[in-house]
């Protein structure tokens, strides 16, 4: 497996090998990061990955300095998992001059849930994107890249870029993986204390009880929706938890059910902070 720190050697390494299967990620993989390994693998000629913590997704106030940062345990395992480039470039490589030009995703899509809690979040996200498969995709004639669905709305505005762009690129989306207990995996769990850990797994059980009470709403939810959102978080905040959402959605736009829609339209999707950290989790129904 190679490791190439410069757009340069990317793009050498690339040459002649066909069509990349990339997986993009900040770093400190887990196995979540490693599924989505597994599931580009068959779909392109070499498998990439990119680490890079791209400082324009964070705001001031969050967790780019203490991140996570394992470049070597990160390699011996993506090695392990049979990839073989790595894209590790530096803010210099990746951002060589300020970044003026920035991607804006439509905001109805944007600019709620994780977007109203993390303004400008998808902003950076969309942006890096477009500039990683540029790097990736720029001289290889296109390929695959690998989303998990644990960042459900980050999944829709990447498809959403790749569209309306028209970037001959196809996602493709990997199940969430998830802790014993339930908790999906994250890096962000590192941050947790152990009796943080304990009760983390208790932001998955409130989509699922929320999720049965969606069901048995059935034609009602619509106008039931937000009392039932309403009743959901009231019982996790009662358990020390600071919640940003828990909500029921459509799976196509992320907005509130409307009449007609089946349960197979729908998404629960929850953010919320235990302690110092954030967690964000969601379950189709
Ligand atoms: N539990 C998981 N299952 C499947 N895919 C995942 C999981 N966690 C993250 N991913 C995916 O891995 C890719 C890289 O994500 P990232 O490096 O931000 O990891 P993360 O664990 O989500 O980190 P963070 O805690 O910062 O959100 C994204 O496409 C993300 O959706
Ligand atoms: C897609 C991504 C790598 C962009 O920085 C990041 O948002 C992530 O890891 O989910
Ligand atoms: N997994 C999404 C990246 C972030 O939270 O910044």
């Amino acid at each position: 497996m190679q490791i190439v720190h410069t757009l340069t050697d990317l793009r050498a390494a690339l040459a002649g090998r066909g069509k990349p299967a990339f997986v993009p990620t900040m770093g400190n993989l887990h196995d979540g990061h490693l599924a989505l390994v597994e599931l580009a693998r068959p779909r392109g000629d070499l498998t990439v990955a990119s680490i890079f913590v791209n400082r324009l997704q964070f705001l001031p106030h969050e967790d780019f300095d203490s991140y996570p940062r394992t470049l070597e345990r990160d390699c011996e395992r993506l090695r392990a998992a049979g990839c073989d480039l790595v894209f590790a470039p530096s803010e210099r490589d990746l951002y060589p001059e300020p970044q003026t030009f920035k991607v804006q995703p439509d905001p109805a899509l944007a600019d709620i849930l994780e977007g109203q809690f993390r303004p400008g979040f998808f902003t950076g996200v969309a942006t890096v994107v477009l500039k990683l498969f540029a790097a990736v995709f720029g001289t290889t004639g296109g390929g695959v890249a690998a989303f998990g669905k644990k960042d459900y709305q980050q999944q829709l505005i990447i498809r959403r870029l790749v569209e309306q762009f028209m970037l001959p690129v196809e996602i493709l989306v990997g199940e969430t993986q998830r802790a014993e207990d339930g908790l999906a995996l994250s890096s962000r769990n590192a941050y947790l204390s152990e009796a943080e850990r304990a009760e983390a797994v208790q932001l998955s059980l409130a989509l699922r009880a929320l999720a049965r009470d969606a069901l048995a709403a059935a034609e009602g939810l619509p106008t039931q929706a937000a009392a039932l959102e309403q009743r959901a978080m009231q019982a996790l905040a009662a358990r020390g938890w600071q919640v940003d959402y828990l909500t029921v959605r459509r799976r196509i736009d992320l907005q509130p059910p409307r009449p007609g829609d089946g349960s197979g339209a729908l998404v629960v999707l929850g953010a919320a902070r235990l302690g110092r950290t954030r967690l964000i989790d969601n379950l189709e129904i």
